[in-house]
């Protein structure tokens, strides 16, 4: 059985009158990355600050390691190594500078701060950077350096707030892979409101919307529960509107063009088999079917009419 490293057990916080989250309970397990989905405001930086001890929470407990985040906050933070939103660099800054001053706020032995910036910074992939200016590496680079200052103290719990957001596709690859490289040695959360950023690079999935969670088990699980519930066809020609709508479990056909079409369903996947069928019976050339990914509004529809697990 795996070990685990935190137990979010209750949370609810609220800044004003409103509940930014709300009796919010799970636990991240040693290894691994566990991803923590949700659209805008739904209340995931609000989790990872409280997680990381930079706000207090209104009402429930947070331990790391079995140390509870609100009474002993200086050493559960020693355990925690945190990415925010925003990277907190110091641009002016080299990145040999900037991590050795990361080194001493983590309380890193002088005669170690050497070695914690030499291990940092290989596993980053930064190290022929170590004189560079901080405003003069490109965003995916500077993304790099605030993942060695979020290790350096070589923590147990990795949280990552939204780690890609505003790098070009090529950066959020690479920036996807080293977090998979970090997570080999210890644990990490992240947040993201892209779904893919999930299915890329996550083992376990919670989603919260409006500060609760709506799911929570493993990423395989996820995938099994989440079932499509539209499919696109492609024919040679314009097929009648009504065929199409008498198939058992079309619930509405829209037409992309004249010969591309977008069929909702309620029935099962196994609709493309009647699909297929009708085509055969009727002769219709199909030239293309495929089942499409629902978008997280759609995701959200779903969960909201099922019965949802939780971890
Ligand atoms: N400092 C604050 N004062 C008042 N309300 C806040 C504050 N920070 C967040 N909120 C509110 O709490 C709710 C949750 O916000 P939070 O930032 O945790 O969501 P989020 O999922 O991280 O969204 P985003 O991706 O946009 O950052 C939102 O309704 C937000 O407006």
């Amino acid at each position: 059985m795996k070990q685990i490293i935190a137990q979010i057990q209750n949370l609810s916080h609220r800044y004003t009158k409103d509940w930014a989250v709300k009796n919010i309970s799970f636990d991240i397990t040693e290894k691994g990355i566990l991803g923590l989905l949700g659209s805008n405001g739904a209340g995931k930086s609000t989790t990872m600050n409280i997680l990381c001890g930079v706000i207090n929470q209104t009402e429930g407990e947070v331990f790391i390691d079995g140390i509870n985040v609100r009474k002993n906050p200086v050493e559960a933070k020693k355990l925690i190594g945190f990415l925010p939103q925003k990277a907190p660099l110091h641009l002016e800054l080299t990145v040999d500078e900037y991590l050795t001053h990361c080194a001493y706020m983590r309380s890193i032995p002088k005669d170690k701060i050497k070695e914690a910036l030499t291990r940092a910074k290989e596993k980053c992939g930064i190290s022929h950077f170590s004189k560079r200016v901080l405003s003069n590496l490109s965003g995916g680079y500077q993304q790099r350096v605030g993942l060695a200052q979020a290790i350096i103290h070589n923590p147990k719990l990795v949280v990552l707030d939204e780690p890609t957001n505003g790098l070009d596709p090529n950066q959020i690859i690479e920036v996807r892979k080293l977090i998979k490289e970090i997570a080999e040695d210890r644990s990490v959360i992240l947040s993201t409101h892209i779904l893919s950023e999930v299915q890329a690079t996550c083992h376990d999935i919670i989603m919260i919307e409006h500060g609760h969670i709506v799911f929570a088990d493993t990423m395989h699980a996820f995938d099994n529960y989440i079932e499509p519930n539209t499919l696109i066809i492609e024919l040679e020609a314009k097929p009648p509107l009504e065929d199409l709508n008498q198939i058992e479990g079309v619930t509405r056909v829209d037409f992309l063009s004249d010969t591309k079409i977008r069929i909702h369903f309620n029935s099962g996947p196994e609709i493309t088999k009647s699909i297929i069928q009708i085509c055969v019976e009727k002769a219709w050339p199909l030239t293309e079917i495929y089942l499409e990914k629902s978008s997280l509004d759609g995701i959200f529809a779903q969960l909201s009419k099922k019965q949802t697990p939780t971890l």
